[in-house]
């Protein structure tokens, strides 16, 4: 059977604060229907190589390639395929609920997205909440809607840093089915966890940064 496609090539990658050396000499490569869990103590640099891979920090050496395109700082090749979850969005404070789905799936290209804002609300459990500005909601309903934010859209790679942040226990189980779910169409995901069941569910490998706690 033929491989499955690279979504994810990262080269000797290395990330540096001051005399810290965080992430060195790291490289990864990630195939469609493949999930990587990151896992490792607070501080072990998870964020750090996640805010690298989606362009939010440069690296100080090596190279990140999406689908063959190198990874240049908002490249509209590479925003077009990878929906990120990394902190809590940055909402605007006057649309609401529905109002932010809508906007994303038509800023990439969905004509008429409301069947799919629709279940995806109905997934996230906002729809009694759809009309709310983003600041009336509890901050695991913000998590939920931060979360809808990626299945809203077109996506080959999705990264995200602690999905599982304030979900409820039935809200991290809905998200390990659904990552499982996006694996299995053929998503590449990588994400960086501290809950074993999430990893447990949906990682095909998990890269441990940091080393073990001495
Ligand atoms: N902008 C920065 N300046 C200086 N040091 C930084 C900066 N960003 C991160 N660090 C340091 O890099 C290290 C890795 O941080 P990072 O946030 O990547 O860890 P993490 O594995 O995601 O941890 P956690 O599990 O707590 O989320 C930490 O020691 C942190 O203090």
């Amino acid at each position: 059977m033929a491989k499955r496609p690279t979504v994810l090539k990262v080269q000797g990658l290395k990330r540096a604060f001051g005399p810290n050396t965080i992430i060195d000499k790291f490289n990864l490569e990630v195939r469609a229907g493949e999930a990587i869990a990151l896992t490792g103590r607070n501080g072990a640099g998870k964020s750090t190589l996640l805010r690298c891979l989606v362009g939010a920090d440069r690296p100080d050496e090596g190279s990140i390639e999406v689908l063959g395109t190198k990874m240049v700082e908002s490249s509209p090749e590479i925003r077009r395929n990878v929906a990120t979850v990394i902190d809590d969005l940055d909402f605007f404070p006057d649309l609401s609920v529905v109002e932010h789905l809508d906007l994303l799936a038509r800023a990439h290209g969905l004509t008429d997205p409301d069947e799919m804002v629709d279940e995806v609300l109905e997934e996230v459990q906002l729809v009694p909440q759809s009309g709310q500005l983003p600041g009336t909601l509890s901050s695991g309903q913000r998590r939920r809607l931060a979360l809808a934010t990626a299945f809203v859209r077109p996506r080959k790679l999705l990264i995200m840093d602690e999905p599982e942040q304030r979900l409820d226990t039935e809200g991290v189980a809905w998200l390990a089915n659904r990552l499982k779910h996006e694996r299995s169409q053929g998503l590449a995901i990588v994400f960086a966890s501290h809950e074993p069941s999430l990893v447990e569910a949906v990682a095909t490998r998990v890269l441990q940064l940091g080393g073990t706690r001495g």
